[in-house]
């Protein structure tokens, strides 16, 4: 994604120079980052969100985008910061969504020409240089024509036993989780402001099964449940998008922080921002 995104600064630059052959380079590279920083803002906050939490949750919590107009949400005390409990916990619900191989659509959008297992792109940089890069258009191709997988407690193979080779990444996920010494899942279901279970027939935004499992491995201890765990595992809020209650509302309030807490988001009037026109 970090290549692709390079890769239209680069054409976005070459578009700006022949509009403006009299501006410098850093002046050209300024302009080409900020314009990638709002299609990035655009693509996370209007194309992404919406499959991640419902329209409600979006709503409750100011994400959505503005049709037309500036935007005038800006809090400067509102602390844009990534939260802890957000990069070991929260945001890895991704980890679930991860497949066990990838194939290269090639660009009749209809051949896809080889199939690659995960194990055998981990630590392997070749792709991005075979054939000067092609490969990587022929893979995004592949991936946005290919639909996404649910959000869950099931996480296939090559991450979960042969990451780099012998790794576990839903371990380290939990490991992480106390190594950074976030608090149990009950204490976010606390936090906001939703039904806090006192035993595991109280884990109601599960399904039955799960609630099963998690007492097993949990040896019947509510409170020791990892959020990690029982994030990923929550049933959505809705058909239509990935998350459930509890990620929700944590995944919401970090996504607000980012846009509120932004002075130079892309929709701002001023100096920093565009201009209604561009
Ligand atoms: C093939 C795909 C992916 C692989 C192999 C991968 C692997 C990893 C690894 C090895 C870590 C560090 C684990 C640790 O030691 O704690 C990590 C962290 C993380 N991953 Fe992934 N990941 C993938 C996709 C995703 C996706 C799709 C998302 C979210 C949508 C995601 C979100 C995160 C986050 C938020 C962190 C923590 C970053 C930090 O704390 O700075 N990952 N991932």
């Amino acid at each position: 994604m970090h290549l692709l995104f390079v890769r239209e600064h680069q054409r976005i630059v070459k578009e700006l120079k022949t509009k403006q052959p009299t501006w410098s380079d850093n002046i050209l590279y300024l302009e080409a980052r900020k314009i990638v920083g709002a299609l990035m803002q655009q693509i996370t906050y209007g194309e992404y969100l919406p499959l991640v939490l419902t329209d409600d949750v979006r709503n409750n919590n100011g994400l959505k985008l503005l049709d037309d107009g500036f935007s005038t949400d800006y809090d400067p005390k509102v602390d844009p910061t990534i939260r802890n409990e957000f990069a070991v916990g929260v945001f890895r619900f991704g980890h679930s969504q991860i497949p066990d191989g990838l194939g290269h659509l090639l660009h009749d959008f209809n051949t896809i020409q080889e199939d690659t297992p995960l194990e055998d792109l981990f630590l392997d940089p070749k792709l991005l240089v075979t054939n000067g890069g092609s490969k990587v258009v022929d893979l995004a191709r592949f991936i946005i024509t290919e639909e996404a997988q649910k959000v869950d407690r099931f996480f296939e193979s090559s991450i979960r036993n042969t990451l780099f080779g012998i790794t576990d990444l839903t371990s380290l996920n939990i490991q992480r989780g106390r190594d950074h010494g976030v608090a149990p899942y009950i204490e976010y279901r606390r936090y906001c402001g939703l039904s806090v279970p006192t035993n595991f027939d109280e884990l109601t935004d599960h399904p039955e099964s799960t609630r099963q499992v998690l007492k097993d491995a949990y040896n019947d201890e509510i409170e020791d449940i990892d959020l990690f765990v029982a994030g990923v595992s929550e049933i959505p809020m809705s058909d239509s998008t990935f998350l459930g209650p509890t990620f929700s509302c944590l995944l919401s309030e970090q996504f607000r922080a980012l846009k509120v807490g932004d002075r130079f988001w892309y929709e701002r009037e001023g100096p920093g921002g565009f201009t209604e026109g561009k």
